[in-house]
């Protein structure tokens, strides 16, 4: 697989293959099976699965721990045409995500034609000429054999009509885990030799408080997302144990704003005598718990952040 210049020294006995380490990530029209594929890869559900935009704008989404390799799988929100400074600053996220990886993979599922959301991203792809891209066609248990050659087919012509070659086809399926070993096993060699980069044993790096956050946000926008679509951000302001709890009986404080860009915003997220607020809190704190494993108290405040998706600072102030 790999083409390693010929060694200058004689060797006298079989050495054993260099250690690779290095950063991958799989991009993808939604429904792709990005989500599903990680999470096959890495061996344990990571990652939070959902379409909504803020649970994919985060960063190392899982990492495949090899003797002979560490493939740390990282995260891209969607590429959209941008509308607001967020969305922009989201592309941008994006295109300094795919120019820093090792390598791309390119999810397109095997049961769908290659459409315009799936040419506007290998387009993006094309641009990115060091990148090495791996098409990985997915869902590859939803057809059969005839159907699957002819998408291969068409994956090794997009590629071609764009100016450029794909470093490997590899048809898989997550679900049933066929071809997940081998994905592994080919994007291995297009890292670079280098030691783990991570200590053994940590599957993700996504803070704790992030999955929170994402949590607490899925639950305020319950009902509302037409409302207030892309106009709330939640941050954890602190987590901790509580001092003093009995022994076996811990309790975990959780201290989160609940940002919005407008006052009139306030009431939606609030509810009459603060009806909605007490809902999302309870709604969410059930899954934190079941996420940490762990009772929690969970203390939310709505604030104001006025306008905060056009405003450099507070994007930067919220995570962005
Ligand atoms: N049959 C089958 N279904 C799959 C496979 N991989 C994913 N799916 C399903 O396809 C749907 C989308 O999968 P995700 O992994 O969430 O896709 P995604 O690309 O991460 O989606 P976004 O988060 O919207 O970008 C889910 O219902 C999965 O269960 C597969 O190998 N076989």
């Amino acid at each position: 697989m790999s083409d390693r210049s010929p060694s200058p020294r004689p060797v006298t006995q079989a050495e054993p293959a260099p250690h690779r380490s290095g950063f991958a990530c799989f991009v993808g029209r939604p429904n792709a099976g990005k989500s599903t594929l990680t999470n096959a890869l890495v061996g344990t559900k990571v990652a939070i699965t959902s379409n909504r935009p803020q649970t994919t704008r985060h960063t190392v989404r899982g990492i495949v721990h090899r003797p002979d390799a560490q493939l740390v799988l990282v995260d891209t929100p969607g590429l959209h045409k941008p509308r607001t400074l967020l969305g922009e600053r989201l592309n941008d996220v994006v295109r300094t995500t795919w120019a820093e990886v090792d390598v791309i993979g390119f999810c397109l599922p095997a049961d769908q034609r290659i459409g315009p959301g799936d040419r506007y991203i290998a387009k993006e792809l094309a641009a990115m000429k060091r990148t090495p891209k791996v098409a990985v066609v997915t869902k590859t248990d939803l057809v059969d054999s005839r159907a699957l050659a002819e998408q291969l087919v068409s994956v090794d012509r997009l590629g071609r009509e764009l100016g450029f070659e794909w470093a490997e086809i590899v048809p898989v399926s997550a679900t049933a885990g066929d071809q997940v070993g081998l994905l592994a096993d080919l994007l291995v060699p297009l890292l670079p030799e280098g030691p783990p980069l991570y200590p053994d044993g940590d599957l993700t790096d996504e803070p704790e408080q992030v999955m929170v956050a994402e949590l607490i946000r899925e639950a305020a926008l319950e009902g509302v997302r037409d409302e207030l679509p892309h106009s709330i951000a939640v941050v954890v302001e602190e987590m901790g144990p509580r001092e003093g709890r009995p022994e076996g009986r811990p309790l975990l404080d959780i201290h989160a704003n609940v940002f919005i860009e407008r006052p009139s915003q306030k009431g939606i997220v609030i509810g009459p005598k603060g009806s909605r607020l007490k809902e999302v809190g309870t709604k969410s704190r059930k899954q934190i718990e079941a996420l940490l494993g762990t009772p929690v108290y969970l203390d939310l405040h709505v604030k104001v952040a006025k306008d905060w998706q056009r405003d450099p600072k507070q994007l930067r102030r919220l995570g962005f």
